[in-house]
Parts: structure tokens; C-alpha cells; sequence
């Protein structure tokens, strides 16, 4: 960062968000420059993370450094201001088509060891490893999450609403999720009464001792939490929902998170391929073990290893991979026209996602005839499962919300310093062999928690930091004072973890004026029931719930409510005091980068980069003083309002306004908001000029953006695409670009 100007970090990500990038930066730079601030760009793409983490491999002027790390040491100092973009949490198969095509453009890097033969293969899959799934928002979410729709949104959204697929009550479409055997179910926590540090050992009934994790390093107040899924009892129920499904002649769909469970949902996902197509990998385990065929990466991985085989050894397991569908469910496809199906890649349906789509559309999702269909919503582990059973019945019951009407569900979300599930990465396993599994005091000998398990369980621990949970406490009782909205503490006392962070919150809350607050604690399955039964009647409620709730809750009330979580402020105050600012709460949409590449036209909204940035601004200018760049973030939000009120949204249709016409939009109306203000006359007169310039403009500008649509765009790459193409792509309207230019100082 530099040592005396203010300056905003602007993350450079993946797929859609970086294409919008390239468009948006040379904005954000013009009219940031005017009140004196730097604005930095920092490359966290999965492929700059995998180049930094290889850099030994690379020549000397392919390097990069490790800018994750970078921004993740500067989350602790207080004057950080960091826009984040989403980016990709990769899979296996996402990460082996970015080696191929960093392999391809000359670089070096080794391939991913899928066998591990030796030391060297070891060391490489575990650096490999690093950059696997969430591996950036765990870094850099060093504070607790704050999301919610802007007022000006929701006016939005009541003039001009999205489509909601109608419910019906005789819908089929329902949740099926372990009732035995899974995390939930075999939970067991406690707080620490001192700091510890302690070890994850299985001793074996053959009477070994299997040290798994040396050392985690916990203090006085955390909450730790140990936890398993029985192989056998995940196997049985998708044996059962498998054939419940079949029978009945529903649709079957499977709903994981293995991008954020890195470690153990691509195993469950596996499991559920296996089981789906069991007599194919019966007959043919041999050789699939020998071609190292891994479908925790999905049976897209099964398909690309089957290639090097004789073809008529190949048409023979094609067949009786097509033989096992005679016997099992109809399943639900991501792509039929392509004949991809929901069991292809772990992270092609994620949960977060894939449910409120579904939700969206009336508990439907597409069949291999095209054809939307209801559907039986696997998601084996009930701990956050049931939420979604409520809300289907309650849509079942009083059909689906509307978005004119609907009341706002804000979250407040525990997450900050790797809490629960973010933090579970590194001491997840597959269990080797039956025996019990323990979290040992490392000094005593004591045998905190103890589990028995058996081979092939997944058995985890997670933790949450005490100083957190009193940072969330405090944001949620800030949040309901300041929008004078309810608070919901969605907490399950009989889930052994919950039950600790109840006792927290209880306490926590005592340390603020809470008069006249409405602050509850209720189960997950009772708050969604109330939150909707509110929703429903126009009323908020704000969700103050744990990591993957955050998650869940985050797209999934902005997409009924908005049509899409990129509509969302998404604000995360870091505990050390600066500010990351993340922009709307989806991912980096890898549709969009089609349709942009086939047909030039990127539907991707900025609206949330709009919003970050303006709350970036006002924050900066707040910390230093800088009253122009108050001024800037007010204007910025006049001009998001007046966008939406114009209605200049991205529209998905080809040759119809995308996102660089809405940035374009943007600018306009930024401009005009400086230009019209009182306060500053420096920015007045600064931006007077461009305001002037772009509106004379604006039909020119408009038609040569519409101009370039409709035919296909080469960007140089899809992971890594090559900055000058992309930016001859992205700014396609000289007029626009020259008048922008003009503008600087
Ligand atoms: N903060 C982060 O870093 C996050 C990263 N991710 C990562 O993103 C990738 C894709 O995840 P996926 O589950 O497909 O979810 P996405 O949120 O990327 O996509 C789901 C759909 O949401 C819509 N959407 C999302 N953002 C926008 C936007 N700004 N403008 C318009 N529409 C939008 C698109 O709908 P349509 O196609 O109908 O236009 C898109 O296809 C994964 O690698 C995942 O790990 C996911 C969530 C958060
Ligand atoms: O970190 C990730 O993989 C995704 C995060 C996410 O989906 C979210 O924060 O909403
Ligand atoms: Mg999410």
C-alpha cells in the first residue's frame, strides 16, 4: 500500500466479476483519483494463486508474489480498505483446467499428482491444495458479516419485480437429509475452560495410535466441536432415497457445498455417485483404480480417465453406467441440452445456490428432457438441511412470496477468524480403521472429546474463537439499532455447538444497552417459520446465525426477495478496524463468461460492486478525513439509486444494454451527482465537464456498445485471460473511453 495516499485495494478475481473489472476500473480510478485516492488492484485469481504458490517452477519474469498473503496481513492493520470480488473456490476438475491452460501458455507448473506415488507427488498435491475451494474468504474475512438489501433495492424490486415460479400445494418437491449417522446427529461440544493445545488422534481397535492432527492451538472461551458421518449410515440413506425416488417417480437432485466443505463434502458427493452406479463400479472397480478414477471430483473425472481406454473397452462401461439409470431415479441436470447431469462436478450445483433456484422457481429444477420437474433435494446433512423442509411448506402452504410485498431478511453472520466450518479444512479425515476418535490435551493427556468411529467415516473438527462470537453479538445488537429491525439468533439448543453459542450470546448481550430491542433466540427450523410468517407480511427480521447459515440465508432471501444475491451489500468490518467490502453475495457466474465469449454480451450485474464501493468511500473518507471522498460515496449512491430507477440494469438478452452499458450509465449519473452538488466546488467543477460530455455522448456511447454484441470475442483465456484482449473487449466504445480520459487531472 502506499505510505501516504488513502488507497482502496480492488481485487482481481475470476470469470464474470473479472470481465466486469476490466470494464469498471478505469471508472472507479477517475473519479477516486479526484479526492486523492490510490486505488491498488491485487490478483487473487485461482490462477495467480496457483502461479505465487509455484513461483519455484517459474522463470524468474513469470513470478507472482503471494498477494493472498498479502492481503491477508493487511486485514489486521486498521486502515485497510479492500473491495472484494467474489472468486472461484476451486474444484479438482476446475483446478486441472487451470494447470492445463497455465501449461499451455508456457508456464511450468507441475501437474496435479491424482496418484501419490511418491514424496515429491505428496509435497505438490498439498501445496496443490492450498488453492483448493475457500481458500480466499476464510484469509480475508478476518470480521463477522453484515449483508443486506439497500433500501433502494428493495424500491426497486417492488416497481419492478422479478418472475416467481408458482408453488403449487400438491408439489412433490421436498428436502430428504440424514435422520441418524451425520454431523448433526453425532455432535459434541464444549467451551474451553483454559487456553489448551491440543491433538486429533484415532486409537485403532487394533490397539494403534494414529496421530491425524499434531497441534491446534486454542485459547480460554473458544468453542470446539467434534463431529462425524458414518460412511455405512450415508450409504444406506442414499440407497434409500435413491429407491424412494424411483419408486415414487420423483426426480432426484443432490445438493452439496464441496467447494466450502472442501474436505468433506466431495467425499460425500462421491459416495453418492457410487452408490447411484453401483453395479458399474462393481464390475469395473479394478480398473477404475487403476486408471485412478476419483468421482469425489465427479463423474465427469470417471468419463476423462475412461478416454485412454481401447474404445470398445470404453463403450462397455458407457454402457453399463447408461444400464445402472434403467433402475435408479430420473436425475436432475445442470445442462441438459449437453447431457450433463447433477452428478458430473461437485461444483457445478452448490447448495447455496442451487436451493433457492429451486425455491425460486417453485421447487423445480430441470430433467433431461429439458423439462422443469419437481424434485427430491438431497442434502444428507441435517444440520442446516431442515431449513430449506420449512420453507418448501410453507411455500406449498401459502404459495410463493412476493417480491413487491415481501418483508427484508438482513444476516449477521458469525465467521470471522476461520470460525466453524471455514476453519475445519485442515482437521477433516476420512477415518483409516475403526476406534475411537480423540481431541487430547497435548500438556495433560486429558481426552476432551471422544467419538467412536469406523473406517472410511468422516470424522472433523471445527472451532470458533471466542473473541468473535463477542464481535457478532455486538454487530447484530448494532444492526437491530440502527435499522430498528427484530433480531433472530437461529440457534438449536439441542445441537451441542449451538447449545455452547447460546450460553455466549446470553452472556454477550448483557455487555449492551439492549432496551427496547426485540433480540430472540430460536431453532433454525422455528426462526425460518417465524422469519417467514413475517416475510410474508411485509415485515424484517434480521437472521443473526452461524457461518454456513450466513451463507445459505445470503442468496437465499436475496434471490426471492431480489431475483439475485448480487443486488446485496455485503460488508464484513474487520475486527482489527478496516473494512472489507464484498460485492453482492453470489459467485463469479461462470454462464456469464459464455455467453460474453459466444455472443459478446455479459449480463453480469455490478450492481454490488456499485454498492461496495460507495460504503469503501464513505468509510475511507470518514477514517482520514477526507471529506471529498464522503462526497464521492454520496454521489456514487445517488447515481445506484437513479440507476435503478432508470432501470439501466444489465439485461441478459443479447444486443439488449449489459454490463458495460450499465457502468456506463453509472458514470453518467456519478458525474452528474458531483456536478450538481454544492459542497465541494473542486468536484464540481471537475466532474461538471465529463457530466456534460458523456450525456452529449450518451447515444453514441450506448449504440457502439450495443454495436460489438452478438458475435463471438476471443479473451485470450479463460483463467487467465490476457489483459490487453480482454480490455479491448470490455471497452469496446471509444467515444466512452476518450471522454472518460478527458476527465483526468
Ligand atoms: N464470494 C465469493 O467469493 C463466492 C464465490 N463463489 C464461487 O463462484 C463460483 C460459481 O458459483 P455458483 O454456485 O455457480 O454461484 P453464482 O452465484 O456464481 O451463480 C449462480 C447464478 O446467480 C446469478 N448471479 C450471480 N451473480 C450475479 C451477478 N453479479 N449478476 C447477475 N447474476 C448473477 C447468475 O444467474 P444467471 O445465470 O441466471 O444469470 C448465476 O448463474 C464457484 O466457483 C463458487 O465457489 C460462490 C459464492 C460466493
Ligand atoms: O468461500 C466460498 O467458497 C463461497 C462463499 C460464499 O458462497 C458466500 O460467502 O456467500
Ligand atoms: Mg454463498
Amino acid at each position: 500500500m502506499s505510505a501516504q495516499k488513502p488507497t482502496i485495494i480492488y481485487t482481481l478475481t475470476d470469470e464474470a466479476p473479472l470481465l466486469a473489472t476490466a470494464a469498471f476500473l478505469p471508472v472507479v480510478r477517475t473519479f477516486a483519483e479526484s479526492a486523492g485516492i490510490a486505488v491498488e488492484t491485487s490478483d487473487i485469481s485461482v490462477a495467480a494463486r496457483v502461479l505465487a504458490e509455484f513461483s519455484d517452477y517459474l522463470d524468474e519474469d513469470q513470478r507472482l508474489p503471494d498477494n493472498l498473503a498479502e492481503l491477508g496481513r493487511l486485514t489486521q492493520l486498521p486502515e485497510t480498505n479492500i473491495l472484494k470480488l467474489p472468486n472461484i473456490s476451486a474444484s479438482v476438475p476446475q483446478l486441472l483446467t487451470v494447470i492445463k491452460e497455465l501449461q499451455g501458455k508456457g508456464y511450468a507448473v507441475p501437474d496435479y499428482p491424482q496418484d501419490l506415488k511418491t514424496d515429491e507427488d505428496k509435497e505438490i498435491r498439498d501445496r496443490y491444495s492450498k488453492c483448493l475451494g475457500s481458500a480466499v474468504n476464510p484469509v480475508l474475512r478476518e470480521g463477522n458479516s453484515d449483508r443486506r438489501a439497500p433500501k433502494a433495492v428493495k424500491e426497486y424490486v417492488r416497481k419492478h419485480p422479478h418472475s416467481m415460479g408458482e408453488w403449487s400445494m400438491a408439489s412433490r418437491s421436498h428436502v430428504a437429509h440424514m435422520k441418524h449417522g451425520d454431523f448433526y446427529h453425532g455432535e459434541k461440544s464444549m467451551t474451553l475452560d483454559r487456553a489448551r493445545d491440543v491433538k486429533m488422534e484415532l486409537v485403532t481397535d487394533s490397539g494403534q495410535t494414529i496421530v491425524l492432527k499434531p497441534k491446534v492451538s486454542l485459547g480460554e472461551g473458544d468453542v470446539i466441536d467434534s463431529m462425524f458421518m458414518s460412511k455405512k449410515a450415508l450409504v444406506e440413506f442414499y440407497e434409500e432415497q435413491m429407491e424412494d425416488a424411483r419408486k415414487t417417480g420423483v426426480m432426484l437432485s443432490l445438493h452439496v457445498k464441496a467447494t466450502m466443505m472442501k474436505v468433506s463434502h466431495p467425499i460425500v458427493f462421491g459416495h453418492a455417485v457410487r452408490v447411484f452406479y453401483k453395479e458399474a463400479f462393481a464390475k469395473h472397480q479394478e480398473l477404475f483404480d487403476e486408471l485412478g478414477v476419483n468421482v469425489n471430483n465427479g463423474l465427469g473425472d470417471l468419463y476423462d480417465k475412461i478416454e485412454s481406454l481401447p474404445s470398445s473397452q470404453r463403450d462397455e462401461i458407457i454402457k453399463d453406467l447408461h444400464d445402472c439409470h434403467e433402475h435408479r431415479p430420473e436425475l436432475a441436470m445442470v445442462d441438459s441440452a449437453r447431457g450433463i447431469s447433477n452428478f458430473h462436478s461437485p461444483s457445478d450445483v452448490i447448495v447455496d445456490a442451487s436451493m433457492p433456484a429451486m425455491i425460486r422457481s417453485g421447487g423445480k429444477m430441470y430433467g433431461a428432457d429439458g423439462r422443469t420437474k419437481d424434485t427430491k433435494a438431497v442434502m444428507p446433512e441435517s444440520t442446516f438441511a431442515r431449513i430449506y423442509q420449512e420453507i418448501i411448506n410453507f411455500c406449498k402452504t401459502n404459495g410463493a412470496f412476493d417480491p413487491t410485498t415481501m418483508g427484508t431478511v438482513p444476516n449477521v453472520g458469525l465467521m470471522a477468524q476461520k470460525a466453524e466450518e471455514y476453519g475445519s479444512h485442515d482437521k477433516t479425515f476420512e477415518v483409516p480403521e475403526d476406534g475411537d476418535a480423540n481431541i487430547v490435551d497435548l500438556e495433560t493427556g486429558e481426552v476432551l472429546l471422544t467419538q467412536r468411529v469406523e473406517a472410511d467415516d468422516i470424522w472433523r473438527m471445527c472451532t470458533v474463537k471466542d473473541a468473535p462470537i463477542r464481535d457478532w453479538v455486538k454487530l447484530a445488537v448494532t444492526r437491530a439499532r440502527d435499522s430498528g429491525m427484530p433480531v433472530l439468533f437461529w440457534l438449536d439448543r439441542y445441537r451441542p455447538h449451538e447449545n455452547e453459542l447460546i450460553k455466549k450470546v446470553q452472556t454477550y448481550l448483557k455487555d449492551h444497552d439492549t432496551t427496547g430491542l426485540d433480540i430472540q433466540i430460536m431453532s433454525q427450523v422455528r426462526s425460518m417459520r417465524y422469519t417467514l410468517e413475517r416475510a410474508m407480511r411485509g415485515l424484517d427480521t434480521i437472521a443473526a446465525t452461524g457461518n454456513i447459515l450466513r451463507d445459505y440465508l445470503t442468496d437465499l432471501f436475496p434471490i426471492l426477495e431480489l431475483g439475485t444475491s448480487a443486488k446485496m451489500l455485503s460488508i464484513v468490518p474487520l475486527m482489527a478496524g478496516g473494512g472489507l467490502y464484498e460485492t453482492g453475495a453470489g459467485g463469479s457466474a461462470p454462464k456469464h463468461v459464455k455467453q460474453l465469449v459466444e455472443e459478446n454480451h455479459l449480463r453480469w450485474d455490478s450492481l454490488g460492486e456499485f454498492l461496495a464501493l460507495a460504503v469503501s468511500l464513505e468509510d475511507l473518507g470518514r477514517k482520514t478525513g477526507n471529506k471529498q471522498a464522503v462526497i464521492l460515496a454520496t454521489a456514487l449512491d445517488a447515481a445506484t439509486g437513479k440507476l435503478l430507477e432508470n432501470n439501466k440494469n444489465p439485461s441478459r438478452r443479447t444486443g439488449e444494454l449489459d454490463n458495460r452499458g450499465s457502468q456506463f450509465y453509472l458514470a453518467l449519473y456519478w458525474a452528474q451527482e458531483l456536478a450538481a452538488q454544492t459542497e465541494d466546488e473542486d468536484l464540481r467543477a471537475r466532474f461538471a465537464p465529463l457530466a456534460k460530455a458523456l450525456a452529449e455522448n450518451e447515444e453514441a456511447i450506448v449504440r457502439e456498445l450495443a454495436e460489438v454484441q452478438g458475435s463471438q470475442v476471443d479473451i485470450g483465456g479463460y483463467y487467465l485471460p490476457d489483459s490487453e484482449k480482454l480490455a479491448s473487449v470490455m471497452r469496446p466504445s471509444k467515444t466512452f473511453n476518450t471522454t472518460l480520459e478527458s476527465a483526468k487531472a
